[in-house]
């Protein structure tokens, strides 16, 4: 399973629709690449079928995220920031949690998010900000919490085409996300770059 992140536009939509992706993600919380409700729903328009939408939320309203699902069209449920297994629980099958974790972290203060969410994402901690920050996931830990659930994991977190294959050959996640290592500058994707990065997660079998 394969998702681009942190998509902006129609043109880099369309573009990297044609490169057949198992998800996009689009980006509501405060971000360089922070997109609206209507903006959205125009992209999501113009998705062919099969490419599932992920929306990217940090600690939000409930509102705010039933909005998205009803106007813009998001599938699935990204929660990037600190919210509780509670919140989880409010949209039955649609959440994923990010997990934002450093070297020293409990692991197993996670495990009680696994009855409420569809699956985890894996990113790195940083203090600056909750995502998009291309900092990697040390690979041990990635290990651990990959094996750590019965729900999916996609691991993300720096990954980009000059590091895919190592992480892939020590990590076998059930997905790879990627943002900021498939980017021109914050909010442009490359399409090369996005291209080269399905060519080696489908080597993997993702
Ligand atoms: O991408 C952002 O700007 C962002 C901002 C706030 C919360 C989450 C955000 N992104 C979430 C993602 O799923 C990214 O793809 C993930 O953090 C990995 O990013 P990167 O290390 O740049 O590949």
């Amino acid at each position: 399973m394969i998702k681009i992140c942190g998509i902006t536009n129609l043109e880099d939509l369309k573009l990297i629709a044609s490169l057949r992706p198992d998800a996009v993600g689009f980006v509501f919380a405060r971000s360089p690449r922070q997109v609206g409700i209507e903006a959205v729903k125009k992209m999501v328009d113009e998705l062919p079928p099969g490419i599932s939408t992920f929306g990217v939320f940090v600690n939000p309203e409930k509102d705010l995220v039933d909005f998205a699902i009803r106007e813009a069209g998001i599938d699935i449920v990204q929660l990037h920031g600190d919210e509780s297994p509670e919140f989880c629980k409010l949209f039955p099958q649609r959440v994923v949690k990010a997990l934002r974790v450093k070297a020293d972290d409990d692991l197993d203060r996670f495990k009680v998010y696994e009855p409420y969410v569809r699956g985890f994402l894996v990113d790195a901690w940083c203090a600056q900000s909750y995502g998009g920050t291309g900092k990697r996931v040390d690979l041990e830990l990635a290990k651990r919490l990959c094996g750590m659930f019965k729900r999916p994991v996609i691991l993300a977190g720096g990954l980009d085409p000059s590091n895919l294959d190592e992480v892939l050959t020590c990590v076998q996640p059930f997905g790879v996300d990627v943002s900021s290592g498939v980017e021109e500058r914050p909010g442009k994707k490359d399409l090369k770059r996005v291209k080269d990065f399905i060519i080696i997660a489908r080597r993997f079998g993702l």
